[in-house]
């Protein structure tokens, strides 16, 4: 990175006041993330920011880095972070929201390493769709969006490039615990079924659990002890309780 100039410290120290919470949205090109990531929105209501979205359009735009960008897309090469970090920062501090879905960032060490040391963000988790190069190859040919990079050549790049760079950037949160793995190579739905039990918080997925009615008196509590448990107590008159079997 470049020196940070006194623009940029404000915008980290607007973004650090609101602790915005960030999901890393990572898998090999074609392999569904924005796809998913627009169901995510609709369900979850999260901001979806493509890094690669936001590297056309600064081309669209006629940014003085515009050709590097559009030559560096072309090439399947992944854009000097400096680059990228400040389209980020720029519409998530934009969007007035405060969970953002980074989809297709960080791609290598260096956008990893600049974004944490510029933004001091920890992802929440990440979410990596696992899905094979046959797959992703047919769905990149079949995109239909008129994107320059959808082409075998540049999807071969493109390929080497994830095996190179980004996945070792998935190897680095699953050390620490961070990733949260997808089969991505299923239907849509499919797909996002198991998407939904990453987004939907602990307590949501607690199973109700039905009681006959002469259990319904008041010395009946229910306490959740795992995501998916459910254990039925007594209170006895003096203290102490009694634990009844689960009914489902
Ligand atoms: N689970 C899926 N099964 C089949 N096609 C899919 C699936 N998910 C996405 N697609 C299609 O594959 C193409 C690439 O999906 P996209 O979401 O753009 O992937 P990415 O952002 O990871 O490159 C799109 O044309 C999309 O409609
Ligand atoms: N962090 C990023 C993300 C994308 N890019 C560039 O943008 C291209 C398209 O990224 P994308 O995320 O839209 O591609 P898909 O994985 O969605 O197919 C990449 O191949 C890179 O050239 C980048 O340089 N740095
Ligand atoms: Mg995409």
């Amino acid at each position: 990175m470049g020196t940070v100039n006194v623009a940029n410290k404000d915008i980290n120290v607007s973004l650090a006041e609101k602790k915005p919470r960030v999901v890393f949205v990572l898998g090999g090109p074609g392999s569904g993330k924005g796809t998913q990531c627009a169901n995510i929105v609709e369900h979850f209501h999260y901001t979806h920011l493509s890094a690669g979205d936001l590297l056309r359009a600064e081309i669209k735009s006629g940014s003085e880095n515009g050709t590097m960008i559009q030559n560096m897309i072309k090439e399947g090469k992944i854009v000097p972070s400096e680059v990228t970090i400040k389209l980020l920062q720029k519409a998530m501090l934009e969007s007035g929201n405060d969970k953002f879905l980074i989809d297709g960032f960080p791609r290598n060490e260096e956008n990893r390493a600049a974004f944490e040391a510029v933004t001091k963000i920890e992802p929440e988790f990440v979410l990596f769709f696992n899905c094979p190069e046959e797959e992703m190859e047919k769905r990149l040919l079949s995109r239909n969006q008129g994107r320059e990079d959808d082409n075998i050549e540049t999807i071969r790049k493109r390929f080497k490039v994830f095996l190179e760079s980004s996945l070792p950037v998935i190897e680095y949160y699953k050390a620490k615990g961070k990733v949260r793995e997808i089969e991505a190579a299923k239907p849509i739905g499919e797909v996002f079924e198991a998407v939904k039990v990453v987004f939907t918080p602990k307590a949501e997925k607690v199973k109700k659990v039905s009681v006959f009615p002469f259990l319904c008196s008041k010395t009946i509590v229910h306490l959740p002890l795992m995501a998916d448990m459910h254990c039925t107590y007594r209170l006895l008159p003096r203290p102490g309780l009694q634990t009844l079997p689960v009914i489902n």
